[in-house]
């Protein structure tokens, strides 16, 4: 790493702990808890080596169960720290960790659209779900761990020196081997676990995309090949949790026996100063019981340096969600009612930069108009829609609602005004009810009914199994496009809005759904601005006015019998299409 990284690390880890230290409650029973943990630690092997000399070698048995007693008490309090130590790093992870994530998904929620193009759901669901997991595992959980770990082992050194120095000197010569181990193998070890996490994310991807493409699997005779690809990813598992296993069983037994090393010299060196009356055999055990204590706490530091750069690595991909500055802000004023007047006053738009899809549209739409925008794939009908719902802003130009710039209205009050009826709906978890329910918070059961049986939509809800409580996910397996064209159409009559945009479903729908949507269609329109993205043209009739958009200008409008007539675009759309039908 170079400075400049290893500067902006250190950054990123400065303002992750500045968040995290937040929760100040948690935080203070987790560092008394560690404390009182590694002090605890310390207690049991020096009062051991108290009775040994001072009790059972003097023969002092009379006061032995004050000190059984004392020795009880160090270990019940080094397994209450140890618990409140546990359970407090894991409490304050939890918040951390709940905090990030809802951060990041209610800045994903308020991202403008352009945010959502150069990333993939998968990548986004990652950054939320497994970084910031990785960022909790390794910054809060390792570190404190690893802080407890530093400080019992700091403890452990100075209460060995206080015993005595030379020992103490002679048994932290194994140290630097035990460092050697836990570094070399240890990192071995948890790469190859890292490994196995890798492996199997792999197979939950081939799975998700077998089950999403299964039916062009079938149409193009692929299932071998996704079937080889899928057992191939599985042996490649195998290999890596068998690789795990290989370094777990070198790993722990070697740095058992690295431990060993140190008692084995603490008891040569130290029974040899006890034999020689310079030193007494309760502080040899004392010795080595802490001398046992070195192994743990040097892994979980080693542990933690080593997991350190995954960790930042997870932290940068956060905060690169966090310092996207392509927010939609909501403020402006908040309009309680339109008149429903929309206007384009010279409007250009560009997605990307440099390739306009609106090249400066003029459009005036009376309130309580009806507009169809004709035009061929990709000619900028949808744009139009996106900016009449402030999806997106003009590049140059102003939209304007009852004369005012649409800029200096808030999105969600200008949002809330405005029934938007895409060509897929999207049916959100829960059931149907609660899925037109949501579309206006003030409306009652009885109204959802209402709006459906005024839509003709009450006969097929009735139908499914459990009518308006049928789940979501089941309703959508069995509605048609069109059927669940109509429940968006039902919530937008529910939200009672002064303007209504209506993408016709492209897909073939039968006759008689058909006849619904239309008739639904055009009762949702009934005295309120309309803007329909008409595919099929049939629906022109009911409009007033016609605009045909070709690469991003209008060239054409005009009242449907007025465009027919002049024998122009519409015309030639309209005589190739009835043709064709
Ligand atoms: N999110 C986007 N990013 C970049 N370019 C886009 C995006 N959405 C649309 N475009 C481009 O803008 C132009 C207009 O697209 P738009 O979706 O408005 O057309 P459309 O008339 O609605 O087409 P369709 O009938 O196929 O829905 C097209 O050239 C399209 O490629």
């Amino acid at each position: 790493m170079d400075s400049k990284n290893q500067r902006s690390s250190l950054s990123l880890l400065k303002r992750f702990i500045g968040e995290a230290v937040s929760h100040r409650k948690t935080l203070i029973i987790v560092v008394v808890s560690i404390i009182g943990s590694a002090l605890a630690t310390l207690a049991p092997p020096y009062i051991l080596s108290v009775a040994i000399d001072r009790y059972i070698l003097a023969g002092n048995y009379n006061r032995f169960w004050f000190i059984a007693l004392l020795y009880l008490s160090a270990l019940t309090a080094q397994w209450f720290f140890a618990t409140l130590q546990t359970f407090y790093i894991e409490v304050f992870g939890q918040k951390v960790l709940c905090d990030l994530r809802a951060r990041l998904h209610e800045k994903v929620l308020r991202s403008r659209l352009e945010f959502f193009k150069d990333k993939s759901t998968g990548d986004l669901v990652s950054r939320i779900v497994n970084d910031t997991g990785i960022v909790n595992d390794v910054l809060v959980s390792g570190l404190f761990g690893s802080l407890g770990s530093l400080l019992s082992l700091i403890g452990i050194i100075i209460a060995m020196f206080l015993l005595d120095v030379k020992l103490t000197l002679v048994t932290l010569a194994s140290i630097p081997l035990m460092i050697l181990v836990a570094y070399y193998f240890g990192g071995k070890m948890r790469r190859a676990y890292r490994e196995t996490r890798q492996k199997i994310a792999k197979i939950s991807s081939v799975v998700e995309e077998s089950v999403a493409g299964v039916e062009t699997i079938r149409a193009f005779g692929k299932e071998g090949e996704v079937e080889r690809e899928f057992s191939r990813v599985s042996r490649e598992t195998i290999k890596a949790y068998l690789r795990v296993a290989v370094y777990m069983g070198l790993f722990w037994p070697l740095m058992n026996i690295t431990s060993l090393v140190s008692v084995i010299i603490v008891i040569a060196y130290g029974g040899y100063l006890a034999y020689q009356g310079a030193m007494s055999i309760g502080v040899v055990i004392a010795f080595i019981q802490y001398a046992q204590r070195f192994r743990g706490p040097i892994n979980e530091v080693i542990g933690l340096y080593d997991s350190l750069q995954s960790a930042l690595a997870a932290l940068e991909r956060i905060y690169e969600i966090f310092d996207d500055e392509g927010v939609e802000d909501y403020e402006g004023v908040h309009v309680e009612r339109l008149k429903g007047e929309i206007k384009f006053d010279n409007v250009w738009f560009e997605y990307e930069k440099g390739i306009p899809a609106l090249k400066g549209i003029n459009l005036q739409i009376p309130p309580a108009s009806k507009i169809a925008i004709v035009g061929r794939t990709g000619a900028g009908k949808t744009t139009i829609a996106g900016l009449i719902m402030r999806f997106y802003d003009p590049t140059e130009g102003r939209v304007l609602y009852d004369g005012v710039d649409g800029k200096r209205i808030s999105r969600k009050s200008l949002r809330r005004r405005i029934g938007y009826v895409p060509q897929e709906t999207y049916l959100f978890p829960g059931t149907i009810m609660e899925n037109i329910l949501m579309a206006n918070p003030e409306a009652s059961e009885e109204d959802v009914i209402r709006v459906c049986k005024e839509l003709g939509v009450q006969d097929f809800i009735m139908r499914l199994p459990k009518g308006y409580n049928t789940s979501a996910g089941e309703a959508g397996k069995l509605l048609s496009v069109g059927e669940r064209q109509l429940i968006s159409l039902a919530r937008a009559l529910l939200e009672d809005p002064d303007i209504v945009i209506l993408d016709e479903a492209l897909s073939s729908v039968d006759p008689k759904t058909e006849r619904l949507v239309q008739d639904a269609m055009l009762k949702l329109m009934e005295g309120r601005t309309s803007i329909i993205i008409a595919h099929r043209l049939g629906i022109t009739r009911f409009a007033d006015k016609v605009v045909v958009v070709e690469d991003g200008r209008i060239i054409e409008e005009g009242s449907p019998e007025e465009l027919l007539e002049r024998r122009g675009h519409f015309y030639r759309f309209y005589v190739s299409q009835m043709g064709e039908a």
